[in-house]
């Protein structure tokens, strides 16, 4: 039996990327550099000949909008789409709306790394009053107050996050498609921890760029990558920007 192809992209920066802001569940916009990223992406997929045939995207903003974008420049916009509130980006509970710099300089570099990438410290809750709470969107009306999160380490992520990897994602896989999940930095470091097996600890070193197409190519039997940490379609650009991504605050 052959399994399709997964492909993961994180959207193009945002607007609170571009301006260095903790972000987890704020409903930011693409900057113009990444819509250009989006659609740089979606020539990628392209050019590889990689064409989805179905598309999986957080409720956010960013993560539909690039993926609108990216489809659109492979000519494929035609797909089916399904979206979950299960590939948000990670909550950042207080954080939301806080300059990395800032805080890091606050609260200096161990508790500033535990709370951005420890695979089981959140941050502290935020306060349903604060600006930047979700606890009023209408969007998670639907979700019982025990789902609906104030604050999230990435292991909180993987958790919510696998329900729809293994009753939505993996489905589609098995029926040969080849399948897009456009979502966010941590809820695709969730879903590759998990595919790749990396442990707690060694996740804290991975990060994910924006808008370079992750090609994962899994084994039918164990859904574990036959190429492990998958290809990136620009491995170039992908490791400048990881590194990138990893100095934020700095
Ligand atoms: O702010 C956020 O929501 C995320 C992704 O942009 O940031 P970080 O990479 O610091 O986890």
């Amino acid at each position: 039996m052959t399994l399709g192809t997964l492909v993961l992209l994180r959207h193009g920066e945002s607007e609170w990327n571009a301006k260095n802001l903790f972000t987890g569940w704020v409903d930011v916009d693409l900057t113009a550099q990444g819509e250009a990223e989006a659609r740089r992406g979606g020539e990628l997929l392209r050019e590889h000949g990689l064409l989805p045939d179905v598309v999986h995207t957080s409720v956010l903003r960013r993560a539909i909008r690039t993926s609108q974008l990216a489809l659109d420049a492979a000519d494929r916009l035609w797909i089916p789409v399904r979206r979950s509130w299960r590939l948000n980006e990670r909550h950042y509970g207080a954080l939301q709306g806080k300059n990395k710099k800032q805080t890091l300089e606050e609260y200096g570099e161990e508790q500033f790394m535990l709370w951005r990438r420890s695979y089981d410290t959140p941050p502290p809750p935020i306060a349903d009053g604060d600006e930047f709470s979700q606890a009023d969107d209408p969007r998670y009306a639907a979700l019982p107050p025990e789902l609906k999160p104030r604050t999230e380490c990435l292991k909180d992520v993987l958790g919510r996050a696998l329900p729809y990897w293994y009753d939505a994602i993996v489905p589609d896989l098995l029926a040969g498609r080849t399948v897009l999940v456009a979502a966010h930095g941590n809820s695709l470091r969730a879903i590759v921890k998990h595919i790749d097996g990396i442990s707690d600890e060694a996740i804290a070193a991975l990060n994910i760029p924006t808008g370079i197409p992750l090609r994962y190519d899994l084994d039918p039997v164990t859904l574990r990558p036959v190429t492990a940490g998958g290809q990136y379609l620009d491995p170039a650009a992908a490791a400048e920007a990881a590194a990138a991504v990893a100095n934020q605050g700095r």
